[in-house]
């Protein structure tokens, strides 16, 4: 007898052990990343998701806080074939179900088939497969979650001070800790503000670059972040990082779609189109630029030829669809955050 069961869309139950009780639902994921589980677990980016490894063995550093990319977890579950105890404790005393002792390897194929589904989950022991089915019927579609920046962003805005040099609007759609170090390390100033900040605001505050964070779900459900780049383009640079750019995208006159299963892992190669240069990157998103607008490719992934790297010279816009944060990951494209910074000395043309 399983103690633990995931529905999948249409209806198939697996069976698997739990590692943390509990139910839940949510779009099934997943990420080839092999190593920075804790990083991955805390992103906000993956709220109202499950996230199933692709690597076998998740847990094996235990857990150290040190590496949370944000205050809680994220995914409304975990999958892998094995989860240590640390990492299940973990998961427990955060009460997000966690299951293992299933064949990934299976999954992912049958997600990169069927692309990023609905799911549901039950773990525990007295639970039922009709208990992981009732889960998948009451499961919204990623899009749905129309309100889900509210969900991850702050309520109240707070400065994390740098030297003082620049001062950084960030806007908070499920930032990443480590955004937020990446340009305090530079000497900015970040001020971390809610998902629904209002351009009088934004005025109010007269900051240097106007910085849209990554997040969860839909960017289409970001409106008042694409109003913000809307209003401010030409006047004040512009940066956006994996949701940043789709919404920046969004706001200049491009389109976003969704992915068959989209990129999450730790090896995505991005060819920079101007230097030729290919680097590794972090990716964790399903969703993508389908037109740029006003802006230019500048950056395609070498798998699929999908938009990277976004940017208008004339503008003062500058994106990256992957994660140049790097954590966890490959640190090739640190210098994003320079080249971010640099956009405030030069100056920048007017939208119309
Ligand atoms: N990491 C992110 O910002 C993800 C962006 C968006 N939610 C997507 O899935 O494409």
């Amino acid at each position: 007898m399983s103690d633990a069961y995931l529905a999948l869309e249409g209806g198939r139950v697996l069976e698997a052990r739990a590692r943390a009780p509990g139910t839940a639902r949510g779009e099934l994921v997943f990420t080839t990343a092999y190593t920075g589980y804790e990083e991955s677990l805390t992103d906000p980016s993956y709220e109202e998701q499950v996230l199933t490894f692709s690597y076998p063995l998740i847990g094996n550093y235990g857990v150290r806080d040190e590496r949370f990319e944000s205050d809680r977890i994220h995914p409304t579950a975990a999958v892998a074939l094995e989860l240590t105890d640390d990492v299940a404790e973990w998961l427990t005393a955060e009460g997000v179900p966690a299951i293992d002792h299933i064949d990934t390897r299976d999954l992912v194929t049958e997600i990169r088939d069927e692309g990023a589904m609905k799911c549901g989950i039950a773990a525990g022991p007295e639970v039922t497969p009709e208990d992981a089915l009732a889960e998948l019927d009451a499961c919204k579609g990623m899009s749905e979650h129309t309100d889900i920046g509210a969900q991850v962003s702050v309520d109240e805005r707070y400065v994390v001070e740098g030297e003082g040099e620049y001062d950084v609007a960030l806007i908070d759609c499920g930032a990443k800790g480590s955004i937020t170090s990446s340009l305090t390390d530079r000497g900015a100033d970040v001020h971390v503000l809610p998902y629904d900040t209002t351009p009088a605001e934004i005025r109010e505050l007269d900051p240097d670059v106007l910085f849209i964070s990554n997040g969860p779900g839909d960017p289409a459900n970001f409106g008042a972040a694409q109003e913000l780049v809307e209003e401010f383009v030409g006047d004040l640079p512009i940066a956006g990082i994996c949701l940043g750019q789709q919404v920046v995208a969004r706001a200049l006159g491009g389109e976003t779609e969704k992915m068959v299963f989209g990129h999450r892992g730790v090896n995505q190669p991005v060819r920079d189109l101007r230097s030729g240069r290919v680097v590794m990157t972090t990716q964790n998103h399903g969703y993508t630029v389908s037109e740029p607008g006003d802006l230019d490719v500048t950056q395609v992934n070498v798998n699929d030829d999908t938009p990277e790297g976004l940017d208008s010279d004339e503008l003062g816009v500058l994106t990256r669809q992957y994660h140049p944060e790097a954590n966890p990951g490959p640190h090739d494209s640190l210098d994003f955050f320079d080249r971010v910074l640099e956009l405030v000395d030069r100056p920048v043309a007017t939208a119309d």
